[in-house]
């Protein structure tokens, strides 16, 4: 069909599926999206015990945009293990991604040898936004800590597995982090993650819209898509061949879903528009791409993704 696509040599019906932190939380979400027309789905981010995260009001939504500083709530580690090898032995063949975010790099490797060890096949998703030590910027800002990581990761973990990427804002920076990703067998790069830290405010209350941090939040939606598909077109011009990208941020119809794949993604991932939507958003946005598609004759998504254009 025309929206297939392949990712380190599993195929997948549809390129569109939910990012993580939004409906995939629990048991209940994570049906819906196996029941829906999405190509896949990706847990919440999970830590090996169960948070609570932040105290509420922790997001706010709006129609073309959203803030969240949720603080890492999940079911842990075991509750999205036990599913997603549940799910794939109920449905061999398809293959779905785990996400994990530890607050430590102990943290993570535990989770990624205890990954390892499982009969668990499908992708893993490591989340490079988390926090390092304090005083220190995140992981996917502080160059040597992605190396140390990945370094340490690679010493053991085989199983198909890719990060996920805070936004980059320097060219020197999409230098720096593909040059470190190149040196690693990453089957995916997921890129964007929330724009870190930006600041709601409500001008009748004159108060910021959620409580954590301040107020402060990563801010995803239409106000993302112009870095988000920077940062895809950045890496795609960048990462050898064999590392997919993913594309997040800022999708709200098929047209940013066709201008994801034009910059590079084979997959595409929709965070803030599947919160205010729900399922039906991956039914209308296989139209609206595949509509786009027939009007300019194309069969396949190879048959355009990467293929943006510039002046010269
Ligand atoms: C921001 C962290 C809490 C360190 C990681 C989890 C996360 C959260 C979150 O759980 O607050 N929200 C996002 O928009 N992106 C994320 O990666």
């Amino acid at each position: 069909n025309m929206l297939a696509t392949t990712i380190g040599g599993r195929t997948f019906n549809n390129c569109m599926m939910n990012a993580a932190g939004v409906r995939c939380q629990n048991k209940r979400d994570l049906d819906a999206l196996v029941q829906s027309d999405a190509g896949a789905y990706v847990t919440k981010s999970a830590t090996p015990q169960k948070r609570a995260g932040n105290p509420s009001p922790r997001m706010h939504t709006l129609p073309h945009g959203s803030i969240n500083s949720m603080g890492l709530p999940n079911n842990g580690l075991d509750y999205y293990l036990n599913y997603v090898i549940a799910d794939q032995q109920k449905r061999p063949g398809t293959t779905n991604f785990l996400s994990v975010a530890g607050t430590s790099l102990a943290d993570n490797l535990a989770m990624l040898h205890q990954i390892q060890a499982s009969e668990y096949t499908g992708f893993v998703e490591l989340n490079l936004s988390c926090p390092n030590v304090p005083g220190k910027p995140q992981v996917g800002y502080d160059f040597d800590r992605v190396h140390t990581v990945l370094d340490q990761v690679f010493e053991f973990y085989t199983k198909p597995l890719g990060v996920k990427l805070p936004p980059y804002f320097d060219l020197v920076h999409f230098d720096q982090i593909a040059a470190i990703l190149n040196q690693y067998p990453l089957t995916f790069v997921n890129s964007i993650n929330s724009i870190g830290n930006a600041l709601v405010v409500d001008p009748q209350s004159e108060q910021v819209v959620i409580r954590p941090k301040g107020g402060y939040g990563g801010i995803g939606g239409a106000s993302v898509k112009p870095t988000a598909l920077a940062n895809v077109r950045g890496l795609a011009l960048r990462l050898k061949p064999e590392i997919a990208i993913v594309g997040t941020g800022g999708i709200l119809n098929g047209v940013d879903v066709f201008e994801h794949i034009l910059c590079g993604a084979s997959m595409v991932q929709i965070g803030t528009q599947f919160g205010y939507e729900g399922i039906p958003l991956f039914d209308r946005l296989a139209k609206e791409l595949t509509d786009i598609m027939k009007q300019k004759g194309y069969t396949s998504i190879d048959d355009f993704r990467g293929k943006l254009k510039t002046f010269d």
